[in-house]
């Protein structure tokens, strides 16, 4: 069985040697990503969930890119759908490779998995998609908080997608939706309709950034996208606070 990822590197790698049935694979593995895509944005007319997306244009660098963006729950999937990019796998933890059909879903959707308890692992991982993102030609979407967090503010970033930047020398692109608490919080059974503003801010440059950077990279990112859930939020006294 080939991943999105593969079949996208198998496309465009002239070393590989092409599976028999290949074109038949690859169209499928597009469909599939389509079909999930379609089914996934119909959900907002039930749940009564909007959108409202800015910034779009932003995605359109040349060459791969990590994406980063803040993660509150699973409504995020419906956000991720609604403006994930044709050319880009996300970075997941490995138990959800398990989760029955859902995990066949994400596999089958490219995703890369990693062991969030083994920094080495995952560390290895993210170097191994470092090497080959150029080839792949993919952006990749990473959740820097490294969990969902429902509180309206971020979590301290993890490194890991801004050391992939820094390797792969591609531009980190930063995505916020705005807050759901108003409507949405499992913990008191709420989930009524509300709108969810999206920005996908300007990309930023890590040319000749080296790995001593990173850290300061990572918090230039933080400060950036939570001024934006700040104000996307309408909270601006705190965004204030932050700069
Ligand atoms: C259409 C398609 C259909 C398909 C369906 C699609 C739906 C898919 C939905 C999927 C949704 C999925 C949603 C989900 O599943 S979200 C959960 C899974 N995702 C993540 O966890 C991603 C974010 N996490 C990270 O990036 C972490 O950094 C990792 C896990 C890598 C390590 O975490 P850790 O906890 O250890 O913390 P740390 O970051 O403080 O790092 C510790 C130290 O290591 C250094 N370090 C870190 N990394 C690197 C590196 N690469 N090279 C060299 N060094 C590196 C770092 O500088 C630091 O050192 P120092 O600076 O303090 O000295
Ligand atoms: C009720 C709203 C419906 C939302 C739409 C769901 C559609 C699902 C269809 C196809 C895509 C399946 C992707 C499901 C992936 C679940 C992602 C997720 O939220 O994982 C949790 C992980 O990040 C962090 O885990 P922890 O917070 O550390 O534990």
């Amino acid at each position: 069985m080939f991943s999105l990822t593969e079949l996208l590197s198998a496309s465009t790698h002239p070393g590989y040697s092409r599976p028999c049935g290949f074109p038949a694979l690859l169209l499928t593995a597009f469909l599939f990503c389509r079909i999930i895509k379609t089914v996934v944005k119909t959900f907002k007319y039930f749940f009564g969930v909007r959108f409202e997306v800015k910034g779009l244009e932003n995605f359109e660098v040349e060459g791969p890119a990590i994406i980063v963006s803040n993660h509150q729950s699973i409504l995020d999937m419906m956000g991720l759908m609604e403006v994930l990019p044709d050319d880009c796998v996300q970075v997941g933890k490995k138990e959800l490779m398990y989760a029955g059909t859902v995990g066949l879903i994400i596999y089958l959707g490219g995703v890369i998995f990693i062991n969030r308890k083994s920094t080495t692992s995952a560390k290895m991982v993210m170097a191994e998609v470092a090497k080959t993102m150029a080839a792949d030609k993919v952006k990749v979407w990473v959740y820097p908080e490294g969990t969902r967090n429902c509180t309206g503010d971020l979590l301290p970033f993890k490194k890991g997608a801004f050391h992939l930047a820094v390797q792969a020398q591609v531009p980190v692109i930063p995505v916020v939706y705005s807050s759901f608490t108003t409507f949405y919080n499992p913990k008191k059974n709420l989930f009524t309709s509300g709108k969810i503003k999206v920005e996908v801010l300007p990309a930023i440059e890590t040319k000749g950034l080296t790995s001593g950077d990173v850290s300061d990279l990572t918090d230039r990112c933080f400060r950036t996208m939570r001024e934006t859930l700040f104000r996307l939020s309408g909270c601006p006294s705190e965004a204030k606070d932050s700069s």
